[in-house]
């Protein structure tokens, strides 16, 4: 009922009875379908089995104005099932987020332009990317951009370290101002299979007008969604809104259960930390089971799904119990729940 209330209520949701039906009807067993996949993947965690199940995420975010997207994104992963969230950030930012939480591995080595001087540049450029390459190759994924800001320094540097990722296949995830660098190099991450951007509505809206030269298409979402895949090449998209669309360039997948009405800042940190977690447990699965041809699917979209799904759920859950005072903190409270009821951990 308050779904219902929840779609019909703005107006847009202008299908007849019928098709309306017929929508869900063909997107419940589609979604059942992935939903299974999901559970297979999500069973096989080994409840016991700490350190050795890929679940090293590490954020690459934080600077003096924002401590708390790069916190949401890694408490998030943790929530969800990481092993180990590393945080690597401005030293600022530093001791704010390790006050935030002991779980957390910070890394205090990002530098901003006003502290480093002109002749500095090069050699503190080196030894940034030498400190992250001696701890790269342990990620199972990474997360470029919650709270990142937006001085060209630090992006200089952000965009060696997101070279140097791909170098050694690791999977990563682009939001926030991560977004605001790719959007400006797009080469960073074209034709990277491994790339997940979680554009929201602005961010989407800069990469449609660099990318495809044209304003976003609402009429037509799901085709200039593929086609911005395909002409970036490779990259799984998020486009977040009311509705999550999600597509590698093939298909599209939409993510519309409900949520919540509030939009408090930092959801889409949890999101970007959840996904990378989900995503790199399916590839994890499917590399390590093999799958027939026809039932293929890329990882990097089954994460995002999960990643949707489960934010939803948590963000209902708070918006249940806080009501209008609902914050980010809360929805964080709500993942372990959301889990269990999506997949129910073993013994
Ligand atoms: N608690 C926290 O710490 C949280 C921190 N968060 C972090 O905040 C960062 C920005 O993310 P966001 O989602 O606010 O920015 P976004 O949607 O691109 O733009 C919205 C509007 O603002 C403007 N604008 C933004 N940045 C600007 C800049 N540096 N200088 C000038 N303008 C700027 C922008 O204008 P535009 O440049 O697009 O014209 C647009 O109109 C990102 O790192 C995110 O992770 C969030 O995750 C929430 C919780
Ligand atoms: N209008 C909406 N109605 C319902 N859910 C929404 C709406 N807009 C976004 N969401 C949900 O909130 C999640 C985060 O999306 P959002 O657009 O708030 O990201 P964001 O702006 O990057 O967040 P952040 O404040 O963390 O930077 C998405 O997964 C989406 O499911
Ligand atoms: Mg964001």
């Amino acid at each position: 009922e308050k779904w219902n209330s929840h779609n019909f209520q703005d107006g847009k949701f202008l299908m007849s009875v019928k098709s309306y039906l017929k929508f869900w009807l063909v997107h419940s067993i589609l979604f059942l379908g992935v939903l299974k996949l999901q559970q297979n993947i999500l069973s096989n965690l080994s409840v016991t089995c700490h350190y050795c199940f890929p679940g090293k995420i590490a954020i690459i975010g934080g600077c003096r104005e924002y401590t708390g997207a790069p916190y949401f994104a890694a408490i998030s992963a943790l929530r969800v099932g990481a092993d180990l969230s590393h945080v690597f950030c401005t030293k600022d930012a530093a001791t704010v987020i390790k006050s935030y939480s002991p779980e957390l591995i910070v890394h205090p080595i990002l530098e901003e332009s006003y502290s480093v001087r002109d002749d500095e540049r090069e050699s503190v450029s080196s030894s940034i990317l030498a400190e992250v390459i001696k701890w790269m190759e342990r990620f199972d994924c990474i997360v470029v951009g919650p709270g990142l800001g937006r001085d060209s320094f630090l992006m200089d540097c952000v965009g060696n370290i997101m070279r140097h990722a791909r170098q050694a296949n690791i999977p990563t995830v682009v939001d926030g101002d991560g977004l605001f660098l790719i959007t400006n190099n797009i080469g960073l991450v074209e034709d990277n299979s491994l790339a997940i951007l979680t554009p929201n509505v602005y961010e989407y809206k800069r990469l449609v007008q660099k990318v495809l030269n044209c304003e976003v298409n609402e009429e037509n979402a799901s085709e200039q969604l593929t086609a911005l895949c395909q002409k970036i090449g490779g990259v799984t998209i998020m486009r977040k809104g009311k509705a999550d669309l999600i597509s590698d360039g093939k298909k599209v997948t939409q993510v519309s259960t409900f949520g919540s009405p509030r939009r408090c800042g930092g959801q889409g940190d949890i999101l970007s930390g959840s996904v990378a977690v989900f995503s790199s447990w399916a590839r994890h699965f499917l590399l390590s089971n093999e799958q027939p041809k026809e039932t293929s699917v890329n990882p990097m979209v089954l994460g995002c799904i999960a990643g949707s799904l489960l934010l939803r759920k948590a963000a209902a859950l708070a918006f249940e119990k806080n009501k209008r005072s609902t914050v980010t903190t809360d929805i964080i409270e709500f993942l372990g729940q959301s889990l269990e009821d999506i997949c129910p951990a073993g013994r």
